[in-house]
């Protein structure tokens, strides 16, 4: 049996804080800010993951409102939602991502994302695409208040 699962989300570029994408820091002048690291990229792919479940969303398993999530390193996060997918007995078949932001560039971290990525979820970087546009400077990620990031995931059964 086949599930699949897609995932959204949004976070504003903020002064002084990482940029971590993908389980990777990349270098640049901002930061993403959330309750947690703000790892845009592994809260979608978390999210679809979820989705493809039908287990809800990351708000859900790890409230905004908790204290224990506080600058929490989404990697993390991510394995927690991965370990219920495994529980239910679902392995991936292939997670296709895209990242949205005007800057910096993510080409150069790309292959280390998948990488990251592919770690986290027990599979091959093979099994894992990682994207990024711009918005061609229009819209908030166009003007660079924040990055967006989508994601999709195919799960099959083990059973
Ligand atoms: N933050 C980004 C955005 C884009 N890229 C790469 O550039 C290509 C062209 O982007 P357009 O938005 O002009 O289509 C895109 O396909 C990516 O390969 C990037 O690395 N980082
Ligand atoms: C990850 C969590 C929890 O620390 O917080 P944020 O980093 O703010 O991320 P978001 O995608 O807004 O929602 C999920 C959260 O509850």
């Amino acid at each position: 049996m086949f599930r699949i699962g897609q995932g959204f989300d949004v976070h504003q570029l903020a002064e002084g804080r990482p940029l971590i994408i993908g389980g990777i820091e990349i270098p640049y002048e901002k930061g993403l800010l959330g309750h947690s690291d703000a790892d845009v990229l592994l809260h979608t792919i978390a999210d679809a993951c979820l989705g493809a479940i039908g287990a809800g969303d990351i708000g859900k398993h790890f409230p905004d409102t908790d204290p224990a999530f506080k600058d929490a390193d989404s990697a993390k996060l991510l394995e927690h939602v991965w370990a219920l997918v495994r529980e239910q007995g679902y392995e991936l078949v292939n997670a296709d991502c895209t990242i949205i932001a005007q800057k910096p560039k993510m080409a150069p971290y790309i292959e280390q994302m998948k990488e990251r990525i592919a770690g986290l979820l027990q599979c091959n970087p093979e099994q894992i695409n990682v994207k990024a546009t711009t918005t061609e400077k229009l819209g908030f990620t166009g003007r660079g208040e924040g990055i967006a990031s989508q994601a999709v995931v195919l799960l099959s059964s083990m059973k």
